[in-house]
C-alpha cells in the first residue's frame, strides 16, 4: 500500500535521508522513531509532496505521490502550525470536506467521531494544544482515506484525549483496514499500537519487528539466593533471588541452577518493547 524507494535528501552536506526503502503492506501499521532532528517529519513531508527528495520515488495506494489523486487515497495530521488561528475548526473541515466533495453531514459525523463537536466553532487561536490536535486528526480522516500518516498524533493530549484518538486510530486499522504509518516520541504507545517499528537513525532506518521472541527476557525468582558473575552477559542480577535472562540463554541458565540445586519459583517472559530497542540503537 505504502512503497518507498531508494529515497534521498540532502540539507547541505547534511544527509537526512540515505536512500531509504520500504513497504508497508494494506491494512498494516507501522511505528516510526527516532530523535529530535532526525528526519522523521521530512521523510512523511515527501512521502506527501510537500518536500522535494534529491532522488527517490514513493506510491501510496500504487500512486505516485505527485499525482493529485493520491490525496484522495491518503489522510496526512501534520504539525499545528498548518492552522490558521483565525479560523474556526468547522472552517478548516469545511474546506477539507469541500476539497473531498463531502457534504456538511460530513464534519458532523467526524466531530462527533474524533470529539471536538463542543468547540467546533471556536477560533483555533483559541485551541488548547489538544483541541488542536483533535482538528488535524478530523481534517486527517474526514474523506475516510486507506492510508493514514500521522506525524506525532499524540503530542499535547490528556491521558482521555489520547486513549481516544489512540482507541480511534486502531479502530480505523483494525476494523476498517486503514494502513497506518505514524510518527511519534511515545514509546508506550508505539508499543500498545504495533509491533512493527521503523527507527531512523543517520538518514537509513531500521526495521523491528517486536514480537521477536528471542530478544525477550526472562525473569527468574529463585527458592534461594545466588550470586551471579557480573562480567555474564545476558544474565542481570535483580536481587539475591531474581535473575534477568536472555531469551537465548534461558535453557543454559535453567540447566545451571539446576545442577546448583535451586529451584525456580516462578518464570515470567518481559517482552522486549521499543525502548529498549531505542536506547541500543541511539546508544543512550
Ligand atoms: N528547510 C530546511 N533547511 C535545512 N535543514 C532543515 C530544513 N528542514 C529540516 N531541516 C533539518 O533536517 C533535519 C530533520 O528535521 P525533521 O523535522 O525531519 O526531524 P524530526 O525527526 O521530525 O524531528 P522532531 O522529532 O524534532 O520533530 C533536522 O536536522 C533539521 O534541522
Amino acid at each position: 500500500m505504502i512503497s518507498v524507494n531508494q529515497l534521498t535528501k540532502t540539507y547541505g552536506q547534511k544527509v537526512i535521508l540515505d536512500q531509504v526503502s520500504f513497504e508497508i503492506g494494506a491494512g498494516e501499521m507501522v511505528g516510526l522513531i527516532g530523535p529530535n532532528g532526525v528526519g522523521k517529519t521530512t521523510l512523511l513531508s515527501i512521502m506527501m509532496g510537500l518536500i522535494k527528495a534529491d532522488s527517490g520515488t514513493v506510491a501510496i495506494a500504487r500512486i505516485d505521490h505527485r499525482d493529485v489523486n493520491m490525496y484522495r487515497k491518503v489522510g496526512f495530521m501534520q504539525d499545528n502550525t498548518v492552522l490558521y488561528p483565525h479560523l474556526t475548526g468547522y472552517d478548516h473541515l469545511a474546506y477539507v470536506a469541500n476539497a473531498h466533495g463531502l457534504q456538511d453531514e460530513a464534519i458532523e459525523r467526524i466531530s462527533l467521531r474524533v470529539g471536538n463537536h463542543a468547540y467546533l466553532h471556536q477560533k483555533v487561536e483559541e485551541y488548547s494544544l489538544g483541541m488542536k490536535q483533535h482538528l488535524l486528526f478530523a481534517c486527517a480522516i474526514i474523506h475516510q482515506p486507506d492510508v493514514l500518516l500521522l506525524d506525532e498524533p499524540f503530542n499535547g493530549l490528556d491521558p482521555t484525549s489520547l486513549i481516544r484518538i489512540r482507541d480511534l486510530i486502531i479502530e480505523l486499522s483494525e476494523q476498517q483496514g486503514v494502513t497506518v504509518f505514524l510518527s511519534s516520541h511515545n514509546l508506550d504507545e508505539i508499543d500498545r499500537m504495533t509491533k512493527k517499528i521503523f527507527f531512523l537513525n543517520n538518514g537509513v532506518i531500521i526495521h523491528k519487528q517486536l514480537q521477536n521472541y528471542e530478544e525477550d527476557q526472562y525473569l527468574l525468582t529463585l527458592d534461594h539466593a545466588v550470586v551471579v558473575d557480573a562480567s555474564q552477559a545476558g544474565v542481570e542480577q535483580i536481587n539475591s533471588k531474581q535473575l534477568l535472562v536472555e531469551a537465548v540463554l534461558l535453557e543454559e541458565v535453567l540447566k545451571h541452577l539446576s545442577g546448583l540445586g535451586v529451584h525456580i519459583q516462578a518464570i515470567d517472559r518481559q517482552t522486549v518493547g521499543s525502548e529498549k530497542l531505542y536506547r541500543e540503537i541511539y546508544q543512550i
